[in-house]
Order: C-alpha cells, then sequence, then structure tokens
C-alpha cells in the first residue's frame, strides 16, 4: 500500500507541476502577447500624443505670430493708424488668442522728432518721456540722446504694459537683432528668450517683431527696407503661459499620457516648458510602469528662433495594463483552478489508475491462468484423444470394466479385442469380466489375476482364451486398477480396472516349439537323445515298480552311409524320416521312437508280462525297415542291425541301457545286415577294445604302424603279373596286423584317412617305381582312394606331388574310385576325375556291382577299368544271377572300352568262366593273397605266371 501511495503520490507531483508549469507558460506567454499588445497600443497613442502635442504646439505658436502678421498688415493698409484703431483691432484678437500677451507698435523715431513726439505724446500721459527701461523693467530714466529712437508708440492691453510706452527699444540687445533680422527680411522675427520685466515673477518671454515699411518704398532689398521701416509690430509672449495656453485650448495637458518639454534660445537649448507625465506609482513595480515609446523631439522654427518639443511617454499605468495584469491575474487564477483540478484528476486517476491496473493485470494473470488452463486442457484433450485412439488402436486388446459393479462389468473393450476374440463389443459389454474367459476348464494362472484385481493392484497372468469360433489362444492379461476422483476423506477409489491382453499364441507356438525342438528330433520328429533318456528314465521308474522289464533296443540303419554319400544329404534324409515313420508304424503308443543322430535309433518298449511283444515288435521293425524305400528315381532295399539291452539285467542306468544295445547292435551287424542281437556282458570287452582301437589309429602313422602289402594282378591272355593292388594294414603292437576293413572306416569318420591315404599313396608310387627300376619296367600299381580323399580339394596337387616326388609315371598308377564316391555328384565327380585323367593317371571303379550299377554313367566317367566286386565273382560258378551279372559288366565295358578285373578270385573254376567270358585281368587268392613288398618283390623275381 505504501508503494502504491508513494507511485500515486509522484505521478500526482509530475502532473501538477506539468499542469502549473503549462499554466504558467501559458499565462506568461498571454501576459507578454497582452503586454506587448498594451505597450504597442501605448506606444502608437503615445506617437499619435507626441504628433497630436508637437503639432498642436507649433501649430498654436505659428498662429499667434501668424495674429502678429495679421497686425502688422493693418500698418500696411492703414496709414497711419491711430491708437484707437490699434486698440480696437488688436482687442479681439488678444481676446481670441490670450497666449498673445501684448501687441505693440514701435515707432522709428528720429532724434529730432523726440521732443514733438514727447510732446504730443504728453498731452494724453503727462509723465510721457522717451526712456530707457532698468532692470526691473521700469522705463523711468530718459533715454539719452541717439540718433534715432525705436520707440513702444502703442501697447495692447495698455493695462498692465501702460508702464513701456514711451520705452525706447533701440539699445535692448535681445531686440536688436532680432529687429534688424526682421526689418532686413521683411519677415516676423523672433526675439531671443527675454526676461519680461513687466509681468510678475519677472517671466520668461521673447517678442515677435514684424517690421513696418513706409506705404510706397521699395522693399526689394535689405537696404531698401531699411529706408522703408518706420517701426515695427510686436507681440509679446510669456512661453510658459503661450504652450499652456495652446496645449490647454487643445485639452492636451489633461491627460497625463505625456510629457511635455519645450526648449528655446538661440540654440533651442533652453527649457522653457515642462510638463510632466502622470507620477509613477509607488505601489507597483517598476516593470509594470515601464513607459512604452521612446520620447519624441521634435524641432521647428518660430519666427526664425529655433524650438524643440520634446514628448515623453507617460509611465505605464494600472489602466493601461489592465487588459495584461487580468490576463495574468487570470492566467495565474486559471493556473491554480487547473493544477487543483488536475491534482484532484490525477490523484483520483492515478487511484484509479492503479486500481484499474491492478485489476487488469488481476484480469491478465486470471487471463493468463485461464489461457494456460484452456491450453492445459485442450492438451489434456489431445492428450486424451491420443491415448483414445492409442487404445482404439491398439494391436492388443484392451478390456476396461468397473471396479464398483458387481462381477466387475466390462464397460469397454477396443477394436483389438473383437479382432483378436471375434466378439463384437456389444456381446461383452455389461457381462461380468469372468464371461470373457469362456470354456477353458483348467486355468491354473487365473489366481494371479484375481488376486490382483480383489487387492486392487497391478497383475498379470499368462491364461488361455476362447475366441468365438472355440479356438483357444494364449494372452498375457495385465490388469491395472485405475484411481477415480479424491473423496472429501482425501481417499482415491478404485473406478476401474484395465485389462491388456497380449497374444501370446505365436510365442507359445513358438516355445512350445522349441520345447519340442529341445526333446525331439528336428528331421523326424522322434524324441531326441535329451528326451530318450527322460522316458527313458521314467520307464526305469515304472518298470521298476511294476517288477516288468524295459527294453532298450538301439537300431543302426546298414548301408545307409552308402545312400548319403551317393545321394546326397537330401536323399539321406528322405529316408531317415521314411525309416522313421516305419518305426512309429511297428510301435506301439507305448513305446518311445528317438533318433540319436546320423542313422542310430533307439526305442524304448516296456515289456507286459511273459508274451515277448518285444520281440514282435522287433520282426517288425525288420519287415517294416526291409520294404523297399523309393528315393527318387532310385529303389532301395534297406536293412538295420538292432542290439537290445533289458532293464534292469544288462543295466541300472540310462546311459548304460543305451551303451549296452549299442554294443549289442555292432555285434548284431557282425552277424551280417538285418539281425538283432540282445546284449551279453561279454560284449562290452569288444566295445572296448573298439575305443581303444580308434585312439591307438591316430597315432598308428607317426608310430609307423601301417605297412602296405601289394596283391599281384595279372593279365588273363598272359598269365603274367602287370600290376599290383597296394592294400594297407596296420601292425598293432598288441593286436597284431588289423584288417582295413576294421579300420578304414573308422579313419574316415575320424578325418585321419586324408594323411594316411597320402602315405599310402606315397609309399605305393614309390614301390612301384623301385620295382619299375629293378627292372619290372611296365607294372602298374593300384592305390585304394576313400571318399573323402576323393573329395580332397587338393587331391589333384597331392597325386602330382606325390608322382613327381617319386618319379613314377601317371600312366602306372591307377587309382580305385567306388560307385558311391562318383555317383554322389556325377558332375564334381566327373571334374576330378578328368583332373585326375589330365595327369595321366588311369582310374577303376572299384567293387562295381554292389551299388548303383548306373551303367548309363559309366559313359561319361573317364574311367579306364572296372573291378567286378568278388561277391559276385564268389558266386559266379553257383548263381546264375551273378554269373549274368558278371557277363553283363564285362560286355558292357568292353562296349566301353574299359578294361575288366574281377578281384576274388580263388579257384580255377572261377578264372575258368572269367577267361571264357573275356574278363581281362583278376587278382585274387588263387594267385597270391596280399603280400608284404619283399615277398611280392620275391613272386616277381620268381616270375610265376597264371596256371593256363
Ligand atoms: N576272400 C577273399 N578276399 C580276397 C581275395 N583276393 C583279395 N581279397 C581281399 O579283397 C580285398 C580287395 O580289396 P578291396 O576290394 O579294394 O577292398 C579293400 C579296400 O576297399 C580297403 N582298403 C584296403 N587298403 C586300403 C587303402 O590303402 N586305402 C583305402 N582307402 N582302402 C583300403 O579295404 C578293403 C579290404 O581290404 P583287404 O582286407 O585287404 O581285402 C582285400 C583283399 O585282401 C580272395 O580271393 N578271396
Amino acid at each position: 500500500m505504501q508503494k502504491i501511495l508513494r507511485r500515486v503520490r509522484i505521478s500526482v507531483s509530475v502532473s501538477v507541476l506539468i499542469t502549473m508549469l503549462a499554466g504558467l507558460a501559458i499565462t506568461a506567454l498571454c501576459y507578454v502577447s497582452a503586454r506587448q499588445i498594451e505597450a504597442e497600443s501605448a506606444r502608437l497613442l503615445f506617437q499619435h500624443d507626441a504628433s497630436v502635442r508637437s503639432a498642436a504646439l507649433m501649430s498654436g505658436l505659428n498662429n499667434a505670430v501668424e495674429q502678429l502678421k495679421v497686425l502688422n498688415q493693418l500698418f500696411r493698409s492703414i496709414d497711419p493708424i491711430s491708437r484707437e484703431q490699434f486698440r480696437s483691432f488688436s482687442a479681439p484678437l488678444l481676446q481670441r488668442y490670450p497666449e498673445i500677451q501684448a501687441f505693440s507698435y514701435r515707432r522709428v523715431l528720429d532724434h529730432a522728432d523726440r521732443a514733438g513726439y514727447e510732446h504730443a505724446m504728453r498731452q494724453a500721459h503727462p509723465a510721457f518721456m522717451i526712456a530707457q527701461g532698468d532692470d526691473d523693467g521700469n522705463n523711468s530714466q530718459p533715454v539719452p540722446q541717439r540718433d534715432s529712437y525705436n520707440v513702444i508708440d502703442y501697447v495692447e492691453p495698455l493695462h498692465g504694459n501702460a508702464q513701456l510706452l514711451g520705452l525706447d527699444t533701440s539699445n535692448s540687445p535681445g531686440q536688436q537683432v532680432a529687429r534688424i533680422a526682421s526689418r532686413d527680411s521683411g519677415q516676423p522675427t523672433a526675439t531671443e528668450l527675454l526676461t519680461l520685466t513687466q509681468y510678475p515673477g519677472r517671466q520668461t518671454g521673447f517678442l515677435v517683431l514684424a517690421p513696418v515699411y513706409r506705404a510706397g518704398m521699395a522693399l526689394d532689398t535689405p537696404e531698401q527696407r531699411q529706408r522703408a521701416v518706420i517701426g515695427e509690430t510686436a507681440a509679446t509672449f510669456r512661453i510658459t503661459h503661450l504652450i499652456a495656453t495652446i496645449l490647454g485650448n487643445a485639452r492636451l495637458l489633461d491627460s497625463g499620457h505625456a510629457g511635455i518639454e519645450v526648449f528655446a534660445g538661440a540654440q533651442g537649448e533652453t527649457l522653457v516648458y515642462r510638463h510632466d507625465a502622470a507620477p509613477t506609482n509607488r505601489a507597483l513595480p517598476a516593470w509594470m510602469q515601464a513607459a512604452h515609446g521612446q520620447p519624441t523631439l521634435s524641432s521647428f522654427s518660430l519666427a526664425g528662433q529655433p524650438w524643440r518639443v520634446r514628448i515623453t511617454p507617460a509611465h505605464a499605468l494600472w489602466n493601461d495594463h489592465q487588459g495584461s495584469l487580468y490576463v495574468l491575474l487570470g492566467g495565474l487564477l486559471s493556473t491554480l483552478l487547473a493544477v487543483a483540478y488536475v491534482y484532484q484528476l490525477v490523484s483520483r486517476n492515478s487511484v484509479i489508475e492503479r486500481i484499474t491496473g491492478e485489476r487488469t493485470a488481476a484480469l491478465q494473470f486470471a487471463n493468463l491462468r485461464l489461457s494456460e488452463d484452456i491450453a492445459a486442457r485442450l492438451q489434456n484433450e489431445k492428450s486424451l484423444r491420443l491415448r483414445e485412439r492409442i487404445i482404439e488402436v491398439s494391436a492388443n486388446a484392451i478390456v476396461i470394466c468397473s471396479a464398483e459393479a458387481p462381477g466387475y462389468l466390462v464397460e469397454y473393450v477396443n477394436p483389438a479385442f473383437e479382432r483378436i476374440t471375434g466378439y463384437p463389443a456389444q456381446d461383452v459389454v455389461g457381462k461380468p469380466l469372468a464371461s470373457l474367459q469362456g470354456n477353458i476348464p483348467e486355468q491354473p494362472n487365473m489366481d494371479q489375476l484375481q488376486t490382483a484385481i480383489r487387492e486392487q493392484r497391478e497383475g498379470k497372468a499368462i491364461l488361455r482364451y476362447c475366441r468365438k469360433d472355440g479356438e483357444v489362444y494364449w494372452s498375457e492379461t495385465f490388469v491395472a486398477p485405475v484411481r477415480g476422483q479424491a473423496g472429501d476423506d482425501g481417499a482415491v477409489p478404485i473406478s476401474h480396472f484395465v485389462l491388456a491382453q497380449y497374444d501370446i499364441s505365436a510365442v507359445m507356438r513358438f516355445e512350445a516349439e522349441l520345447a519340442f525342438q529341445a526333446r525331439h528330433d528336428i528331421l523326424t520328429g522322434l524324441a531326441n537323445r535329451r528326451l530318450l533318456r527322460e522316458r527313458l528314465e521314467h520307464e526305469m521308474a515304472v518298470a521298476q515298480r511294476s517288477g516288468l522289464p524295459l527294453w532298450v533296443v538301439f537300431i543302426d540303419l546298414d548301408r545307409f552311409k552308402f545312400v548319403n554319400d551317393t545321394l546326397g544329404h537330401d536323399a539321406g534324409d528322405t529316408l531317415l524320416k521314411g525309416v522313421a515313420e516305419r518305426l512309429l508304424g511297428a510301435t506301439r503308443e507305448v513305446d518311445t521312437v528317438a533318433r540319436l543322430g546320423g542313422d542310430e535309433f533307439v526305442l524304448l518298449l516296456p515289456q507286459h508280462g511273459n508274451g515277448d511283444p518285444g520281440m514282435a515288435i522287433l520282426q517288425r521293425i525288420l519287415d517294416a525297415v526291409a520294404q523297399p524305400m523309393q528315393l527318387g528315381e532310385y529303389e532301395f532295399f534297406l536293412s538295420c542291425s538292432m542290439g537290445v539291452a533289458v532293464y534292469p539285467d544288462d543295466g541300472g542306468s540310462a546311459e548304460m541301457l543305451i551303451k549296452h544295445a549299442d554294443i549289442a547292435m555292432y555285434r548284431a551287424k557282425e552277424q551280417g545286415r538285418g539281425h538283432w542281437q540282445f546284449y551279453a556282458s561279454n560284449m562290452n570287452a569288444d566295445t572296448l577294445q573298439r575305443l581303444s582301437l580308434e585312439s591307438e589309429l591316430r597315432h598308428a602313422l607317426e608310430r609307423e604302424q601301417f605297412h602296405l602289402e601289394y596283391q599281384p594282378q595279372l593279365d588273363l591272355a598272359s598269365g603274367q603279373v602287370v600290376g599290383m593292388e597296394a592294400l594297407l594294414r596296420w601292425r598293432h603292437p598288441q593286436l597284431g596286423l588289423i584288417s582295413p576293413a576294421s579300420f578304414i572306416g573308422m579313419a574316415e569318420e575320424m578325418g585321419l584317412i586324408i594323411p594316411i591315404g597320402e602315405w599310402v599313396l606315397r609309399t605305393a608310387c614309390a614301390q612301384a617305381r623301385a620295382w619299375q627300376l629293378a627292372g619290372h619296367t611296365h607294372l602298374r600299381v593300384a592305390v585304394n582312394l576313400s571318399a573323402r580323399q576323393f573329395k580332397q580339394r587338393n587331391l589333384l596337387h597331392a597325386v602330382a606331388a606325390v608322382l613327381t616326388e617319386t618319379g613314377l609315371d601317371a600312366h602306372y598308377l591307377e587309382l580305385e574310385l567306388t560307385e558311391s564316391m562318383v555317383m554322389h555328384d556325377v558332375e564334381q565327380a566327373t571334374a576330378i576325375m578328368g583332373n585326375l585323367k589330365a595327369l595321366g593317371v588311369q582310374l577303376s571303379i572299384d567293387d562295381f556291382g554292389t551299388g548303383y550299377s548306373s551303367l548309363a554313367y559309366l559313359r561319361h566317367f573317364p574311367i579306364d577299368v572296372l573291378k567286378i566286386d568278388r561277391s559276385f565273382v564268389n558266386d559266379i560258378t553257383h548263381s546264375s544271377d551273378d554269373a549274368a551279372i558278371v557277363c553283363a559288366i564285362i560286355s558292357l565295358a568292353h562296349n566301353l572300352r574299359l578294361k575288366v578285373i574281377a578281384e576274388g578270385v580263388e579257384t580255377t573254376a572261377q578264372l575258368d568262366f572269367l577267361r571264357e567270358h573275356g574278363c581281362d585281368q583278376m587278382q585274387g587268392y588263387l594267385y597270391s593273397r596280399p603280400l608284404a613288398a619283399p615277398a611280392f618283390e620275391a613272386l616277381l623275381l620268381q616270375g610265376a605266371r597264371l596256371a593256363a
């Protein structure tokens, strides 16, 4: 409040000050203007007055002189003029012009005429004499004798001037100059200022003299006028009287507007009259009484004497400045009133302005708040609309239900809910929340949601729901309470619950898929090792409780590797899936069919009582697998080997049971294709031996446990040894000589075949070259290549390097390939073979007839030799089929310009057959078993030929 009042005071003071200054300024302006107008008016008035006075004075004086002329004219007209005429003529003039004191006539009198004149005059005036005046103006002294006299003869009015009669003025210095001047000029001439002694107070005055000439005389020159002069008329003026009379008659002395000063004398320097203007008023300040205008000085000549009149402006009087003073007073008064008014107004306005300002500020603030509120509300509405829109367009189902209505009635569902569930909003709105659940019997997680709602907190649960079309889907449902308005007690009650359902069916499916994959074989859909273990443990527990046995069957497909290597993985996969189906088809529901990987399958066959259903199942499996299977354009005949371990006799753990079943399976395999074998405790040792064999194979090469044996190959026509097949041998320190059939596959699986094969190639080539150098110049060496070697990238390089290294001509090296190697990828195989052929190497197809026997492809392969598998050779003498096949192979080979070599020839009958049917070469026990190098060399040296 103090602040406000201070501000108001400042504002009022400023306004009042401004108003006051403005008022004073205007007042001063008006006053000055009025003053100027007044001064100008007074100045003009003064100038007018001054000119009027000067003119009046000059006119009056001249007019008086003019009267003398009039009187003088009388003397010119009438000669002589009697005293009586003089009186009667001058009397009215004097009366009309009271400023003229007297008229007189001075007669020029020669001395000769003095006595007569005096005498005559004494007639009327006894004491008359021509006298001269004293200082007092008395003419009591007779004039001494002079040549002539200038005697006052007539004077009017006589009263008061009678003593002047007879006065000789010829000697008056004050008059003599004027007399001579008037006489000579003929014009009235004024004397210097004189002291008029005849009047009381010795007043200052002057005379105007006008010459009277004798009538008829020439007056053209001053001399003529001197001679003609007979007297003079004179008018006497008392200056004060004269001027006062003139001005008085003109009523110019009444106002005090101007002071008048009249100067006369020889130089016009003597102040002869003064009339002051109005006196100053001491009550008024000097600046208010300042005279308007400058004194005027006018000069004129009166009868030859210089006169000056100075008119002085009067001091300003109250009346002269009445207007400006009124203006001043009025202005000051108005200023005061205006100040008072403004003070009032500004005080009130300031307060009003302040109040208005405060209220305006308050209003503006309120407006601002209102604008902000509106903006906030708009923003809120926008946000709400956005949220509404988000809820509307949400991909997830959103349900809003009342927290107050019993049963939590549904109040809103979004379009996503309708889309996901298939229920339109009108079907669910107004219904209890529980109705959304559908007819799902088991909802173990529902408790979590219900508890959250009951406790009015957030919660979530994964639930299943039923769509309108009956499809069940998974949903992760979140529930959150929505708080309403705060009550009087400050508590904020829950008004609604929002449920957001995220359709996680896909996730659940994916999880189920993952879970399935975690326990199942992806390719076949069978149980995998993990699930097998779980099931096995479960079944073991069941078996333990029931006391009934459980069979664990390990199945390995025969020849699967061949299919996989020759037709590729896709074909292998197809085969595995087909086998899986057959296994499932051959087993019961209670059984478990699992795939461990590759072509290994495991069955769990729980047994019920003494019926040994397992045996039937085993047989069914054998039969099912043995069914021909179509793989593309090829029809395959599969078989499998099975090993069975029985719980609890063959093992107390899952691992043990599977391991023993595996061992049994190996045993079955050893028996040939399509067998099963139950586990026996002694099998374990064999398996352990195999494992140790694998371990020792790794070090066999570096430990130089390998060597080669060479089996001779003979030309059937000449019976001579033309070459040899290098056959690998492993001399185990404990186990002795191990057959390649026992470790080549192992080496291949272990990847050891690459270095081992390279060693074989180098050793064989070196040996062949050595024997060539020893004289067996055309000896050819055949080396087996494994499938892995054949696909080895640097095969070509390795072969070339070995040939270079050993110096063996490529032509003497024959690489034995198998059908499965070249048929797996015909194009690639053709390319590899082409490169090998380019080196000059011979190529042969080993074991021909056991695999595809796709003769059509042979045309495309750059091979040189076909080797008929010994299984055919073995039976050619017993089996017409085999014999026919061998004949067909020989014929075909020859058609393709290939040589044919039969291996495994053991009997002469076989030899004969082969010879008979045109087989080119042979190898077999009939001639020689594979021999170590020294023995082979000895054989060569022996030079034994094949019997004819
Ligand atoms: N019953 C009988 N058998 C006969 C007769 N004549 C030869 N054999 C045997 O038949 C096999 C011929 O070799 P293969 O077909 O290439 O079959 C070979 C070959 O596939 C493989 N193999 C041998 N050495 C190597 C090698 O250095 N590298 C590769 N990759 N495989 C080899 O091992 C297989 C078996 O070789 P081996 O045990 O040496 O067995 C040899 C040989 O001893 C006979 O009249 N009667």
